[in-house]
């Protein structure tokens, strides 16, 4: 995108420019931490009423904590605003102003949407717009992720091979686009990704059944345990990064509700044993244009993913696996189909979630004794018929609330079913976090 800085350049970057980062959450502190290890001048803040624990927690980083945004704004070359999602405008509102003379400003909030018309309309003029959002979570290596980079306003030639620089020390694959391409694209990615995993979340905890404790081996198996552990993964985390990233990404709205629809189609078509031809058609015709030009390996292997189970030992091995209806990942394809969206358009700018949600959709698609089995398994075992039923419930139920715009909401059927996992989550994570680490590594 632009020439690169050489050694000195950077060093007197270093040695001259201030870099501050609002927000000491967990991707604040990361930037924080892996920009003043690498000999950044950093400065940084949490909100003000808490200052002087923030000050005592760091005492012994290498950046330095201030008051509040203000502080930090005032002397910083390059701000990052590392703050929730939906209250982006609020606060920038409130530091904006303080910005100093002919900097720049950017953001980690995960839509950027929000966050442009926020800088547009609360920054001084002078200052130029460069932002950036790394697409994972802060518990994953930044090393080879990719690292979004939005040149959006900069007047100054140095402007964003000094940014650039200053990122490069997270060994992230940088990828440059405008803010509205990035939002078209994760909300193709990250918000479906999430509304699925959510969905199945939130059917579990409306059965009342932890799947990995049921001794009937319904829930054994590569596939399960990816969908076992990335949704309490999700359910780990904090409820605003995912109700932000969707509710405040209009694009978002129609990938969710397409994917709420597909399922309700696809499972009113399970009920009647006559509309067979007519699932297997749909689902053929979706795997043509999603699959149809696959070629070289599979993202996933199931092999590695079996020994990633919950369960711990539970499982009767002498019990065949209970066929899926694998509802979940058959709406998907179908909803790519309908929104004629290539998901392996996408790879250079996804997250490690898609990855592997995509991954478990190739293993079923690309695996044709599956796909028959599994289709045979609506009409023929008719085992997950109420899991299925609880499934296009919480989707639609989510799907509502995401296009509602309502945080309340989102907040409040989040925290029901993360009480209802609460007491897994420690084992859960364990098992979760080496899960993906297996699977990252695999898939480099
Ligand atoms: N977590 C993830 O996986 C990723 C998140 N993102 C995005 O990055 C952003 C930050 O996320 P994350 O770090 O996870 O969230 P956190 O909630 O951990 O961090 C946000 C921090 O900002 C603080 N804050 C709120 N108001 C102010 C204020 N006025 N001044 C200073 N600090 C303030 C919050 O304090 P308090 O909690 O007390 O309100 C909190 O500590 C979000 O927009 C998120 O969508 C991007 C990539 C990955
Ligand atoms: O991998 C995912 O989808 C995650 O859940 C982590 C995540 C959350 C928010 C972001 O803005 C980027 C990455």
């Amino acid at each position: 995108m632009s020439s690169v800085a050489s050694k000195a350049e950077i060093d007197e970057w270093k040695r001259t420019k201030t870099i501050g980062i609002i927000g000491l959450g967990d991707m604040g502190l990361l930037y924080a931490t892996n920009f003043s290890e690498n000999g950044w001048n950093v400065v940084a803040c949490d909100r003000e009423e808490i200052y002087e624990d923030v000050k005592a927690k760091y005492s012994n980083s290498r950046f330095k904590v201030l008051p509040n945004g203000h502080y930090v704004s005032r002397i910083s070359d390059y701000v990052i605003y590392s703050v929730e999602t939906s209250n982006i405008a609020k606060i920038a509102s409130l530091y904006g102003p303080s910005t100093k003379l002919g900097s720049i400003v950017g953001g980690q909030t995960s839509c950027k949407n929000d966050e442009i018309k926020a800088f547009e309309k609360y920054l001084p003029e002078d200052i130029e717009i460069i932002t950036i959002h790394s697409l994972h979570g802060p518990k994953i290596s930044t090393e080879g992720q990719p690292l979004v980079l939005i040149n959006h306003k900069s007047t100054k030639p140095d402007s964003f091979r000094f940014v650039e620089s200053l990122v490069s020390c997270l060994k992230s694959k940088h990828v440059y686009l405008t803010y509205q391409e990035h939002d078209r694209i994760t909300a193709d990615t990250q918000a479906v990704t999430h509304a699925a995993f959510l969905s199945m979340g939130a059917a579990w905890a409306e059965l009342k059944v932890y799947p990995w404790k049921l001794d009937d081996n319904k829930w054994y198996g590569g596939i399960e345990n990816v969908k076992v552990n990335i949704s309490l993964r999700i359910y780990s985390n904090k409820w605003h990064v995912y109700a932000g990233l969707a509710i405040t990404n209009p694009h978002a709205h129609q990938q969710i509700l397409q994917y709420a629809t597909s399922a309700t189609e696809l499972f009113t078509l399970f009920l009647d044993k006559d509309k067979k031809p007519e699932l297997t058609e749909r689902i053929k015709k979706a795997k043509e244009f999603v699959f149809g030009h696959h070629k070289g390996l599979l993202l996933l292997d199931d092999s590695i993913l079996e020994k990633f189970s919950l369960s711990n030992g539970m499982t009767n091995t002498s019990k065949t696996t209970v066929p899926n209806s694998h509802l979940s990942l058959l709406s998907i394809v179908d909803s790519w189909y309908k929104l004629k969206i290539n998901p392996y358009d996408h790879m250079i700018c996804s997250t490690p979630l898609f990855r592997i949600f995509l991954g478990v959709t190739e293993y079923l698609f690309l695996n044709d004794d599956l796909l028959n089995q599994t289709i045979d398994a609506v009409y023929d075992n008719k085992s997950f018929r109420r899991d299925d039923l609880e499934f296009i419930v919480a989707a639609r139920k989510w799907s509502s609330i995401v296009s509602f715009q309502s945080f309340d909401l989102y907040k409040k059927q989040f925290e029901t079913t993360q009480e209802f996992f609460q007491p897994m989550f420690s084992e859960a994570n364990k098992i979760g976090n080496e899960m993906v680490k297996t699977i990252l590594s695999h898939s480099k």
